[in-house]
C-alpha cells in the first residue's frame, strides 16, 4: 500500500504513525474494539518509529487538516527533532572512543564499564521517561512541551562540555540531555496529527527517516571535530542542534480542537483511567508482546557503543570505524520503507513473524561481529542489521493494533516503550565489563547476540495466543447466539 495513498477512513483516524500516549489535543479514539483481524486494515502500514498517535476525539470528524501549508514546516521541523535526538543517541559510540581517551586512565579495571553508563543512561532515559512526557503533553501542549524539553537538552549537552570526569556526566549527558531529549521527541510526532490525516503515514516515514540521515552524516562529522577541536568543543558544537531543536518546536502550533472526553471538568488533568488504561494488559498477546521485546533488547544498544571501540582494537585506529554506523543508518531507513510496506500484505497478529525474524539476524549479526576478520565482513554483518533494525522499528505500531485494537494502542506503546528503557540501558555497562574483564569483546558480541533469541522465541507464542483468544470468542458467540435463539422460540411458544 502506497504510505497514506490508500488509506482508508478508519486507517486514517488512527494512523500508526506517531506519539505514544494520548497527549495534547490527542485522545484515544472511542471507537468499537475491532476484533485482531479487523486491525490489520486500521494500520496504514505502521512506517517509521514505534508510537501511535490518535489525535483528538472531540470534534475531530469536522475538522479538516490542511494535510500541507504550514504542516510541511512542521514534518522539517519533526524530521530534524527525531534526527538530532536519535543521530546524536546511535554515534554514541563515536563520543565513547573518546570519552574512554579523555576520561579514562589505562589502569582502571572498569573503565569500559563506567564510560558505557554515560551512553546506555542517555538513551534508557529517553524511553524512561516516554510515559510521563505523554502525560506533561496532555497538559502543557506539544509546543511548550517541546521547546522546553529542547532547552533542558540543550543545557544538559552545554553542561556535558564543561565536565572532566564521568560521575558528572552520567547526570549532564545520562539524565539532563536525555531527559530533555525525550520532552522534545514525542510531541515532535503528535503534532504530525494536527496537520496531516490522509498523508500521516508518508510524513511519519519522512519524519523517520531523519533519524537515518543524521546516523549516516554524524559520525563523520563527529569524528571530523573530535580529532580537530576536542571533546569539549565537539560538544558544544554539537548543542547548534539542540539549539535549532528548540527553535523548531516553535514551529508546532496547534490546530486540533482540545478533546472534550480526554479531561475531568474543571481539572487540567486527564482522568486516571486514560493515563493508566489497564485495558491493554487483558490481552495476553499484548502481554508476551510486551515482555518479550523488552527481553530481545537487553543487546540491542550494545553495538552503537562499543562497535567503534571494537574496530579500533581489532582493525587499528586508522580503520574507517563511521562508514560502519554509516551502512546501518542507510539500510535502518530503507528497511523501514520495504518493510512497512511488506507489513501491509502480512495477514494479522502473523506479523509478529517479520519481528521474531528480525530479532534472529540481529542476534546472528551481532553473534557474527567477532568472527570478522575482514572489515568488509563488518560492513555486511552493519548493512543486514540496519535493514532488520528498520523492520523491528516500524512493525511495531501495527503488531500493537493487532494486539490491543485501536482505542488502546497508543497506551499500549507507551507502556512498551518505558520498558525498553531498561534493557537499553543495562546491556551497554554489561558488554562494557565483559570486555575489562576479559580483555576482548568477542564474549560480549556473542552474549548480546542471545537475548534477540530467547525474545524472538518467546514472541512466537503470540499468534498461537491469538488464534486460541479467537476460537475460544467464536465459540462463546456460538453459545449466545444459541441460547438467545432458544430463547426465541420459546418466547413465541409462551
Ligand atoms: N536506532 C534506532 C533507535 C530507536 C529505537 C527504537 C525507537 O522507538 C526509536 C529509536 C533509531 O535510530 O531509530
Amino acid at each position: 500500500m502506497t504510505e497514506g495513498a490508500n488509506m482508508t477512513e478508519n486507517e486514517s483516524e488512527t494512523s500508526t504513525s506517531v506519539a505514544a500516549e494520548p497527549a495534547e489535543e490527542t485522545t484515544i479514539m472511542e471507537t468499537e474494539e475491532k476484533h485482531p483481524d479487523q486491525g490489520e486494515k486500521e494500520n496504514g502500514g505502521g512506517r517509521g518509529k514505534i508510537q501511535v498517535q490518535v489525535p483528538g476525539a472531540a470534534d475531530e470528524s469536522d475538522f479538516v487538516h490542511p494535510e500541507g501549508g504550514w504542516g510541511w514546516v512542521v514534518m522539517l521541523a519533526a524530521m530534524w527533532c527525531n534526527g538530532a535526538v536519535f543521530g546524536i543517541q546511535n554515534a554514541f559510540g563515536i563520543l565513547f572512543v573518546s570519552l574512554l581517551e579523555e576520561f579514562g586512565s589505562k589502569d582502571d579495571e572498569d573503565l569500559r564499564f563506567k564510560t558505557a553508563w554515560v551512553g546506555s543512561l542517555s538513551m534508557g532515559m529517553i524511553f524512561f521517561c516516554s510515559p510521563i512526557v505523554s502525560v506533561f503533553t496532555d497538559l502543557l501542549g506539544c509546543r511548550v512541551t517541546a521547546v522546553g524539553g529542547a532547552a533542558v537538552g540543550l543545557v544538559g549537552l552545554l553542561a556535558s562540555s564543561f565536565v572532566t570526569s564521568l560521575g558528572p556526566m552520567y547526570f549532564t549527558y545520562g539524565i539532563l540531555f536525555a531527559t530533555g531529549c525525550s520532552f522534545a521527541y514525542q510531541p515532535s510526532l503528535v503534532i504530525l496529527g494536527h496537520y496531516f490525516k490522509k498523508r500521516l503515514g508518508l510524513v511519519n516515514g519522512i519524519v523517520t527517516a531523519g533519524s537515518s540521515a543524521f546516523t549516516v552524516t554524524l559520525p563523520f562529522a563527529l569524528s571530523g571535530l573530535l580529532e580537530k577541536v576536542g571533546l569539549a568543543n565537539t560538544m558544544r558544537l554539537l548543542s547548534i542542534l539542540m539549539f535549532v531543536l528548540m527553535i523548531a518546536g516553535l514551529a508546532y502550533v496547534p490546530l486540533l480542537p482540545k478533546p472534550v472526553n480526554s479531561q475531568r471538568p474543571g481539572s487540567r488533568c486527564p482522568p486516571m483511567s486514560k493515563v493508566f488504561n489497564v485495558n491493554i494488559w487483558k490481552s495476553l498477546g499484548y502481554r508476551i508482546w510486551a515482555f518479550g521485546i523488552p527481553a530481545a533488547l537487553y543487546g540491542y544498544f550494545v553495538p552503537y557503543v562499543h562497535l567503534m571501540k571494537h574496530v579500533e582494537e581489532r582493525f587499528g585506529k586508522d580503520a574507517n570505524k563511521e562508514v560502519l554506523l554509516m551502512c546501518i543508518g542507510v539500510t535502518s531507513g530503507v528497511g523501514r520503507l520495504i518493510f512497512g510496506r511488506v507489513a501491509d500484505y502480512v495477514h494479522g497478529v502473523q506479523k509478529v513473524y517479520l519481528q521474531v525474524s528480525s530479532f534472529l539476524v540481529i542476534g546472528l549479526m551481532s553473534m557474527m561481529i567477532p568472527l570478522c576478520n575482514v572489515f568488509g565482513g563488518l560492513i555486511a554483518v552493519c548493512l543486514l542489521m540496519g535493514l532488520f533494525d528498520g523492520c523491528f522499528i516500524c512493525i511495531m505500531a501495527p503488531i500493537a493494533f493487532e494486539l490491543v485494537g485501536s482505542q488502546n494502542v497508543s497506551q499500549a506503546i507507551g507502556f512498551l516503550l518505558g520498558m525498553m528503557s531498561v534493557p537499553m540501558t543495562v546491556g551497554p555497562p554489561i558488554a562494557g565489563f565483559l570486555r575489562d574483564r576479559l580483555g576482548s569483546y568477542d564474549v560480549a558480541f556473542y552474549l548480546a547476540g542471545i537475548p534477540p533469541i530467547i525474545g524472538g522465541a518467546m514472541l512466537c507464542l503470540i499468534p498461537w495466543v491469538e488464534a486460541r483468544r479467537i476460537r475460544r470468542e467464536a465459540a462463546m458467540k456460538q453459545m449466545l447466539e444459541h441460547k438467545s435463539g432458544g430463547q426465541g422460540e420459546h418466547d413465541s411458544v409462551i
